[in-house]
């Protein structure tokens, strides 16, 4: 018997776990000063500037931000899965051991058995010349010492909670075989084969039709609440992050400018850039509201403007916002933000409640 649940079906969703947010047991993961830097022809484009942030077990944070913000390269980093010119510095300390540091043999049993990772484009994480069945049974033994009978079992099953039909037979197919969809369902499946204690997932849903990406991130949850799992979770939207997250992390411009539990960022955020990412979306029945669309686009990271990356779109700016970029800080128990101006923002024009966005 595995700890993995069975199809969750049309069950409610599991409630987030907030009293696991203020444990006092030690992170699972320890972020400081996570900078990448990749060397272009245009000069060094600096993706990740100084990320900091704590995961706790069994939470689930999501990361949110517009296109180009840093998200994918932070979460590449956190494994080390950036090459050579890509320079990464700072501590990534996963159950006490720095990722950045520790030796490649030991990388290699950490990655794909204790933490995982889904990738936005199946693909990159699928062997071509493997049967979908071949990848998943390699998991199973390698990490979780299945063979034989059983791990065929286990995989279909597995292929079974990604809801693809035919799971046992379609566990000879390859990659190619499968429609875009079920290829993506595939790669989480191989993922969770090896129930990782943290998953860090790359837009996993995206390209999913509602109905296959609600009951993934059903699963996902469950997964989180059996086994205890973490997870990082890139996306950008925020409608995943209400419906999934305990915590969130906004990126901009490479950093981090607001972290919060997802309640209290829906309820009152405390960044001009989160409430313009707020303010984006339409609401639902009484809150329906006209979308405002954040002016502009996203900072160039080849030539950074001095003070605040955001000031340029910010329709709060002053100039004290100009001068020297704000530094992430506690600005509230449990909250983080990086706007000079966090306690003077106004509310959003009609609340946002985690359900409404959810929807
Ligand atoms: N291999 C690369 N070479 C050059 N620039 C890169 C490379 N990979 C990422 N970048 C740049 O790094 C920055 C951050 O990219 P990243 O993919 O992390 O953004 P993102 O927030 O994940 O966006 P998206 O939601 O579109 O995936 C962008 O400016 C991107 O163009």
């Amino acid at each position: 018997m595995t700890g993995l649940p069975a199809n969750s079906g049309g069950a409610a969703l599991p409630q987030a776990a907030p009293e696991r947010l203020g444990s006092s047991d030690a992170p699972l993961l320890h972020v400081r000063d996570l900078n990448v830097r990749i060397p272009t022809p245009a000069g060094e484009l600096h993706a990740v500037r100084g990320v900091n942030f704590d995961l706790n077990n069994g939470e689930v944070l999501g990361l949110v931000g517009e296109s180009g913000s840093g998200k994918s390269v932070t979460l590449r980093a956190l494994l080390r899965l950036h090459r050579a010119p890509v320079k990464m510095s700072g501590e990534v300390s996963y159950a006490g051991e720095n990722l950045l540091t520790m030796p490649e043999s030991r990388l290699r049993s950490v990655r794909g058995g204790q933490v995982s990772m889904i990738f936005q484009e199946p693909m990159t994480a699928l062997n071509p010349v493997l049967t979908v069945g071949d990848q998943i049974l390699e998991n199973l033994s390698e990490h979780r010492g299945l063979r034989g009978r059983a791990a065929q079992e286990r995989a279909a099953e597995l292929l079974d909670l990604m809801g693809i039909p035919s799971p046992k037979a379609r566990l000879a197919d390859y990659p190619h075989q499968f429609s875009g969809g079920m290829r993506q369902r595939a790669m989480i499946a191989i993922a969770l084969a090896s129930e990782p204690r943290l998953l860090l997932a790359d837009e996993p849903t995206t390209a999913l039709d509602v109905t296959i990406q609600d009951q993934i991130l059903r699963l996902l949850l469950k997964l989180r609440s059996e086994l205890n799992m973490s997870i990082i979770l890139v996306t950008h939207d925020l409608g995943v992050i209400a419906q999934t997250c305990d915590r969130v992390a906004v990126m901009y411009g490479g950093r981090l400018v607001e972290t919060a539990t997802v309640h209290d960022l829906f309820r009152r955020p405390l960044h001009a850039y989160s409430l313009g990412l707020l303010q984006s979306l339409p609401g639902a029945g009484q809150h329906r509201r006209p979308l405002q669309p954040i002016p502009g686009g996203p900072p160039n990271l080849l030539s950074l403007p001095p003070g605040c990356p955001f000031a340029p779109r910010c329709a709060f700016v002053t100039e004290a916002c100009l001068g020297a970029e704000p530094p992430l800080v506690e600005v509230a128990p449990g909250r983080q933000s990086a706007c000079v101006h966090f306690d003077r923002l106004p509310p959003l024009a009609q609340a946002a409640s985690v359900e409404e966005v959810a929807l």
